[in-house]
């Protein structure tokens, strides 16, 4: 049935930005089951690009895959086409260490090291082979105030990052990304566990931030979208059912479906 519908899915021609990354008939498995089931769609450059859809249905297969985490899942299998800067990120001689650098991840829950604030960003870099006080004083510095935090935290950056709050531990998780200047970041329910004013702090960064990061958000918030999103897909039972800019499907969804899930009448 669903398959059926997709086939009538007209997916748009970029328009104002260009593609960074273009997916192919992608397909996610876990053993026997199928969580991504051919989707294509492409993820615009310093555009939000904002992925929903119910419980289970494969958003977050579906970024992991974009990244490489998913091969940290055993039993994970990916089948199809990643595109980005001419190479097919599935492929296996890709450096995965060098694509999570260019292609950052933030988590639901945030997730700092248990070490200073200063050092949950500055160990990164080091470990990438960044060297030199003075340079690593800049980014981190740099990274804390491009994340919004700088302010909250230049006076106590010695202090233990799990002394913040939930909001700003995400932010410094964000921060912590932002500092090896990624291509792209992706975001799964990003503020999904922190409060409603944290979460407003956390969507005006990503509005900002998408002026130099591409960005690519799972959310079950679907004001969340309508508010930040540039294009949105809607995802069910692991198919792309829709994929449209953010007002269109919002306001004029091709499906049914589509229109059901946003309006809150299933979940
Ligand atoms: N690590 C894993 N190992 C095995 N199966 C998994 C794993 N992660 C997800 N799955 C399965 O893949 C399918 C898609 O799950 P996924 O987490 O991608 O969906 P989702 O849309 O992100 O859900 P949610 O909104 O609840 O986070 C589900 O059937 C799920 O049980």
């Amino acid at each position: 049935m669903l398959t059926q519908l997709k086939e009538k899915v007209i997916y748009p021609e970029p328009k104002k930005q260009s593609v960074i990354i273009e997916v192919n008939d992608l397909n996610v498995y876990y053993k026997n089951n199928h969580a991504v089931k051919n989707v294509s769609i492409p993820i615009r450059e310093r555009s939000i690009t904002a992925l929903i859809g119910p419980s289970g249905c494969g958003k977050s297969s579906f970024l992991r895959t974009i990244n490489r985490m998913n091969d940290l899942i055993a039993g994970a299998k990916c089948q199809g086409e990643i595109m980005y800067d001419g190479i097919n990120l599935l492929d296996k001689k890709i450096d995965v260490v060098a694509l999570r650098k260019e292609i950052g991840m933030v988590f639901q829950k945030p997730n700092p090291f248990p070490k200073s604030i200063y050092e949950n960003i500055a160990m990164p870099l080091k470990f990438s082979g960044i060297r030199g006080k003075t340079r690593i004083n800049e980014i981190v510095e740099e990274s804390l105030f491009q994340a919004a935090l700088l302010e909250e935290v230049k006076d106590r950056l010695t202090q233990s990052a799990l002394s913040l709050s939930g909001g700003q531990q995400q932010r410094l998780c964000i921060a912590r990304a932002l500092a090896l200047k990624p291509k792209v970041l992706l975001l799964d329910e990003p503020t999904s566990a922190i409060d409603p004013v944290s979460s407003a702090k956390i969507e005006d960064l990503l509005l900002t931030l998408k002026k130099q990061v591409s960005l690519v958000i799972v959310t079950h918030n679907m004001q969340q979208a309508a508010r930040i999103a540039d294009q949105t897909a809607f995802f069910y039972e692991g198919e792309v059912v829709e994929y449209d800019d953010t007002p269109v499907m919002f306001t004029n969804p091709a499906f049914k479906r589509t229109e059901d899930y946003i309006n809150g009448r299933f979940g």
